[in-house]
């Protein structure tokens, strides 16, 4: 299912955060929202997953331009085709690790698994290092254990949409690699997978990039952002920099 971005924009107020984004995102790709802090990567995430109207252009699901749709029609594409994986994690702190995995499956009652999907959720919670936790308190795990059980119910629900927003931010090196490496393997399966990152690493496995800054509609943003880039060109350029060590 491919995911299409037509001139799209976003104006808070009367303050211009972005503006014409024509990008396309093909099947099965995985694609990364870069940019600095406060540039609109979560924004945009957001309008991509259908949680934010863009104030200017369209977001076209799979051909199907999505502008006009209903709560009804956005409802059915989050519990059908889609998976978020936020931030702040968004766990119940309350509630066991294995209830938060599979809090947003097909299941009525997360509590009663049924036995393949108790094996399935065992083999994912295993993926991310989770297996011996599942009935742990969410709420007593760690930052880094907090972002793989969001990991975990992205996988679990196997949705053909995965939103992430900085999903690897929590992660020492080695679960950075590990929470990649499952993006990848979801993207290769079928699944387009839309992060947005900091994350270099990350970020250098996609198949393409959305450089939002590169659409900022601020004539200030942009004074800043190129002062940055002069300032971070005069500094690899300096005598200093450029000597080799005595
Ligand atoms: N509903 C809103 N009302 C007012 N301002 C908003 C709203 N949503 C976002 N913003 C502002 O838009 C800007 C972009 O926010 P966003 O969270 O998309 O940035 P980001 O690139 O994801 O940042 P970070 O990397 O720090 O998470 C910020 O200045 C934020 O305060």
């Amino acid at each position: 299912m491919t995911i299409e971005l037509n001139n799209v924009g976003f104006t808070i107020g009367k303050r211009p955060l972005f503006e014409a984004i024509t990008q396309s995102v093909p099947d099965g790709a995985i694609w990364a929202l870069q940019g600095s802090s406060g540039s609109g990567k979560t924004t945009l995430l957001n309008i991509m997953g259908l949680l934010l109207k863009p104030t200017e252009g369209e977001v076209t699901i799979d051909g199907r331009p999505t502008r006009s749709w209903n709560d009804r029609q956005r409802r059915h594409f989050w519990h059908d085709h889609a998976a978020f994986i936020y931030q702040d994690y968004g766990i119940i702190p309350s509630e066991t690790v294995a209830y938060n995995i599979t809090l947003m499956s097909r299941f009525a009652d997360c509590r009663r698994i049924r036995p393949q999907a108790s094996s399935q959720l065992h083999h994912i919670a295993q993926q991310v290092g989770l297996d011996g936790m599942l009935n742990e308190r969410a709420g007593v795990l760690s930052g880094g254990e907090k972002q793989r059980v969001g990991i975990a119910r992205a996988l679990w629900k196997n949705a053909s949409y995965i939103f992430a927003d900085e999903p690897t931010a929590s992660l020492d090196a080695s679960n950075r690699d590990l929470v990649t490496e499952l993006l990848l393997q979801r993207a290769q399966s079928g699944s387009t997978v839309i992060a947005a990152s900091h994350d270099a690493d990350f970020i250098h496995h996609c198949d393409g990039i959305i450089d939002v800054e590169h659409y900022t509609a601020d004539d200030q943003r942009f004074a800043e952002l190129r002062q940055a880039a002069k300032q971070a060109d005069d500094f690899f350029s300096s005598p200093y920099h450029s000597s080799s060590p005595q």
